[in-house]
């Protein structure tokens, strides 16, 4: 399947970068939901992936927010009030604030919950739920997978060279031996990620502008797994200009 060329947003700075992806981002969810009733979006951990949440509280007034399903690309699988959890980070960013339906909100379960320490049923009850709003297929079309990237070009919790980053066909994967700290995470996938609408990159500093560049001009996705992540209608990188050094 033939994907469209990346597009490149190169802002000033941070902020700049947050603003435009923030309103890029609202935009799109207000369509969705004019044209379908709802809208879908995927959380990323890091800090641009909150820094964006942060703008999204203050600027989404035409945002209905209960009829936006929430995902989450990742989390760590530590307990529920560990500070490393993206899910925390995402709720007092956002997710606590505004009037989202609880049903739609679909969390990763931490370490001391609905299955205690067991990872491998974590993971699969995540799947179990992708499966669920995904009209037969094992994963939805999310309206927009947002992503953080590392320097080394990870997204999500899938690092270069890895099982999780080779995944072919699950939609959801546990990772017991990641590479960046904490070891225990569950991410979705590349194929999960690929059945994306629109993949969107946040990406700020130069010492991401190889990692950037690689995935804009198709690098190997086994050396960097952002250079495998595609979204099928666009596919989007919000850059500053230290990650766009590269370019
Ligand atoms: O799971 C993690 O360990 C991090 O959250 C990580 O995946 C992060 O999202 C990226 O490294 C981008 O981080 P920044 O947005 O802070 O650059």
């Amino acid at each position: 399947m033939s994907t469209p060329e990346p597009e490149i947003v190169v802002a000033d700075d941070t902020t700049a970068l947050i603003a435009q992806a923030g309103q890029r981002l609202v935009y799109v969810i207000v369509s969705a939901q004019r044209d379908r009733g709802a809208a879908s979006i995927v959380l990323t951990g890091g800090s641009n992936g909150i820094a964006i949440l942060e703008w999204l509280r203050a600027h989404s007034e035409d945002v209905d927010w209960r009829a936006v399903d929430v995902y989450f690309g990742d989390d760590r699988f530590v307990p529920r009030d560990d500070d490393e959890r993206n899910h925390g980070q995402a709720a007092r960013a956002l997710l606590d604030h505004v009037d989202l339906d609880p049903a739609r909100v679909f969390v990763m379960e931490p370490s001391d919950g609905r299955f205690g320490d067991d990872i491998d049923a974590a993971a699969a009850d995540y799947a179990r739920i992708l499966r669920e709003h995904a009209d037969g297929a094992d994963s939805p079309v999310f309206d927009v997978h947002l992503l953080g990237m590392g320097g080394e070009g990870h997204i999500n919790s899938l690092f270069p060279h890895t099982d999780a980053r080779a995944e072919q066909t699950a939609a959801v994967v546990a990772v017991t031996d990641s590479p960046k700290p904490p070891p225990r995470r569950i991410t979705l996938t590349l194929p999960a990620v690929n059945r994306s609408a629109q993949v969107w990159f946040l990406v700020a500093g130069e010492d991401k502008a190889d990692a950037v560049a690689a995935g804009v001009t198709g690098g190997d996705p086994v050396e960097w797994p952002c250079a495998g992540a595609h979204g099928s209608a666009a596919t989007v990188w919000f850059v500053d200009r230290g990650a766009a050094a590269a370019l």
